[in-house]
């Protein structure tokens, strides 16, 4: 018999973009609804880069999220290669820093203060490696002469793993893992190794920005690969190993940045990712896992205990219905169409009903 109700602890997202200003406002709610703690992306315009702006940040998020709703934003710092070392220390040594997060430069949106010198952060990387911070990845080089599709691949090889051979006590998350190259890296590493998956990697491969017209909505950084490279993020997301755990890389942009000779990356999903996952997970079987990946194995990288709070998913009869698109002061954001019907839908519980 096919299940109809199951319960899980209230799930994170390990890697979410929030925005600042109107757009803040328009999406925060999806996130605090759906999610008990997120990890902040520092990728604005200009950037998150001292223990002040996140500190600011984080009160604009705070401020913008709806009454009621206790959700946690954990704070990162973009890193460059003049990153104040003290600074850091002390973030993190208050509890406002949870992660530092590494763009090559130029590798994807609002990324031109990223790193082009790896070597420049090395002493930062020592310290964050004896202190325990970790470093969070945008796995893609830039080199021009890198085939896009090759970008992650060549990443591990060129520059993540020669940083961990140098701090080899680092915690490092890959997020938003595309390949099996990415899979296979994360999943033959030590303890001090993790990786985000995004919903949207488990649903599509590259043909749903390709074929049958160019399709904005679903171009992302990175890219979708082909179909083997998500068979094996399924597998990995499925599986319930510890090494993997959700981090949506909810992006939104205004439909008109994406629509456009020259289309942002970024895929928004907020709003319905927890229906995705469970239909996901069903599909495969794996909705016993379904907690590891949303709910326990991200708090467990992180050294953080789980949510308290509970959620349990219905199956319903017919499809759940969520908008198209999302309204942003004068204009609109796209919600991931998933190219399925979905069923499940999910409300907290109490705790004691759990
Ligand atoms: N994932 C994306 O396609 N875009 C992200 C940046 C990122 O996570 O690389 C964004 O900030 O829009
Ligand atoms: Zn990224
Ligand atoms: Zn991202």
């Amino acid at each position: 018999m096919s299940q109809s109700e199951f319960t899980i602890r209230k799930p994170d997202d390990w890697h979410i973009h929030l925005r600042d200003g109107d757009m803040l406002k328009a999406v925060i709610a999806h996130s605090s609804e759906n999610f008990a703690r997120a990890i902040i992306m520092p990728n604005l315009v200009p950037p998150v880069v001292t223990t002040s702006q996140a500190n600011e940040y984080k009160e604009r998020i705070n401020a913008a999220k709806p009454a009621g709703h206790d959700f946690v934003p954990l704070m990162t710092l973009y890193l460059t290669e003049t990153t104040d070392l003290n600074d850091v220390v002390a973030g993190a040594a208050s509890g406002l820093i949870r992660a530092l997060k590494l763009y090559p430069a130029g590798a994807t949106t609002n990324s031109d203060s990223g790193v082009r010198n790896f070597e420049t952060i090395l002493p930062i990387l020592e310290k964050m490696a004896e202190i325990g911070l970790p470093l969070l990845v945008h796995g893609e080089v830039t080199d021009p002469d890198i085939d896009i599709f090759d970008r992650e691949a060549v990443f591990i090889e060129r520059v993540l793993d020669p940083i961990r051979s140098k701090v080899p006590d680092l915690k490092v998350v890959m997020e938003h893992v595309t390949t099996r190259d990415g899979v296979d890296y994360v999943s033959s590493g030590g303890d001090n190794i993790g990786a985000t998956i995004t919903t949207h990697h488990l649903i599509i491969n590259r043909n749903a920005y390709l074929v049958g017209g160019i399709k904005p909505h679903y171009y992302c950084l990175p890219v979708a690969k082909r179909e083997e490279h998500r068979l094996a993020l399924r597998e990995a997301a499925t599986s319930g190993n510890a090494k993997f755990f959700l981090g949506t890389d909810s992006a939104p942009h205004p439909d008109g940045a994406k629509e456009s000779a020259c289309g942002c990356a970024g895929i928004y999903t907020s709003i319905n990712t927890l229906s995705c996952l469970a239909h996901v997970f069903e599909q495969d079987g794996k909705l016993d896992n379904l907690e590891a990946f949303a709910s326990l194995n991200g708090p467990a990288f992180y050294g953080l205990e789980p949510n308290e709070k509970y959620i349990r998913f219905t199956k319903s009869e017919t499809p759940i219905v969520y908008p198209n698109k999302i309204d942003v002061h004068n204009d609109k954001v796209t919600v991931f169409d998933p190219g399925f019907p979905l069923f499940w839908k999910h409300q907290e519980i109490d705790a004691n009903a759990a």
